[in-house]
């Protein structure tokens, strides 16, 4: 299958373009070079494009660059979804397009499900909800991740796992819950939405086991680490999300994801996130 991917030079996008030509799949990437978001009328390249279906994890991700810039956030993450849809529908190609569980509000805790209403609390998440509302009405698909980690390009775990290798003081947030999401696990559940022919609609992709905050996820790290090396298990400071000054932009409390929805398309549950952590953690001492 001819499968076109943005946002290659990141996380989601790279491990999407290595899991499908690893899988004997040809990836036309279309990074930034080729297909700028920001600029208006950018989605024009695929008019001539010979692909099946486009993959689109392109986006503005930093919370406070959206804030920043408002304007630019709109294009990306809102108008340049919608427009590549509108060419993907009118062409007969198929889409899945990259979501975020900061399209709620976070405000109950409990697993957030497909149906209920988004209430985004920052111009991100805003935006990124538009994003998604004309996806799909253009037909497309869109999957929600959340908390996104991986060997393409360091992440929150990656950032303890140095600190604590260096032996620094480690701290994390602790008043903040969601379900992390693993590139390759990622990869994995976009095949299978491709396999079910991308049915439309919004999925929720995240790992299971139990919801957690970041200090968890620290814990986490830091007791494999215990357990690997035989050293003591370092301490990790509680920190609560009103502590965190470069936090500008209003970030959601509880957007831990139910995935049942994938489910059904995968035929089994997304595997517990502490499995995945405990394999990055492996993957990335072996490539030291
Ligand atoms: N990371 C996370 O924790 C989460 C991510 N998501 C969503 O998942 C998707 C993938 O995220 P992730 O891979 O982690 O993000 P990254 O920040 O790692 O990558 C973003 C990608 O988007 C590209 N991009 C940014 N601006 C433009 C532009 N104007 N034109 C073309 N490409 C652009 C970047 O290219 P360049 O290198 O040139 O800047 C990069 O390839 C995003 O849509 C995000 O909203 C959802 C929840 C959590
Ligand atoms: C969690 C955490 C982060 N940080 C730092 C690391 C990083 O530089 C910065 C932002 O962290 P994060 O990127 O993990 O947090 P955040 O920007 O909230 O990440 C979000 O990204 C967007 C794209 C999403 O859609 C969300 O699901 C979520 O993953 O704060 C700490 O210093 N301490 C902490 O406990």
């Amino acid at each position: 299958m001819r499968i076109a991917i943005t946002g290659t030079t990141g996380r989601v996008g790279r491990a999407l373009a290595d899991h499908f030509s690893a899988a004997g799949h040809e990836v036309i990437e279309l990074p930034r070079s080729v297909c700028d978001l920001a600029e208006p009328g950018c989605a024009a390249v695929l008019e001539d494009l010979d692909f099946e279906v486009l993959l689109n994890p392109a986006g503005l991700t930093s919370l406070e660059q959206c804030e920043d810039q408002p304007g630019l956030a709109q294009q990306v993450n809102a108008t340049a979804p919608g427009e590549l849809a509108k060419i993907c529908r009118k062409r007969g190609k198929k889409l899945l397009h990259f979501s975020t569980d900061y399209v709620f509000d976070g405000v109950a805790p409990g697993l957030r499900r497909e149906e209920d209403p988004p209430s985004p609390l920052s111009v991100y998440g805003r935006t990124k909800e538009q994003g998604e509302r004309a996806v799909v009405a253009e037909g497309g698909t869109v999957m929600r991740v959340s908390w996104v980690f991986g060997p393409e390009k360091p992440a929150f775990p990656d950032q303890i796992l140095a600190k604590a290798l260096r032996g620094e003081e480690l701290s994390a947030i602790a008043d903040k819950f969601s379900l992390p999401a693993y590139t390759p696990d990622i990869a994995a559940w976009t095949e299978g939405l491709l396999k079910a022919d991308m049915p439309g609609g919004i999925f929720h992709g995240c790992n299971s086991g139990p919801v957690t905050s970041w200090h968890g996820i620290a814990l986490e790290i830091t007791e494999f680490l215990h357990k690997r090396t035989g050293q003591p298990q370092a301490e990790v400071r509680k920190l609560s999300l009103a502590e965190m000054p470069a936090f500008r932009a209003v970030r959601p409390r509880h957007t831990a994801m139910a995935t049942d929805k994938l489910e059904t398309v995968l035929g089994k549950a997304p595997r517990d996130w502490r499995e995945a952590v405990r394999q990055h953690l492996e993957a990335c001492l072996l490539s030291r």
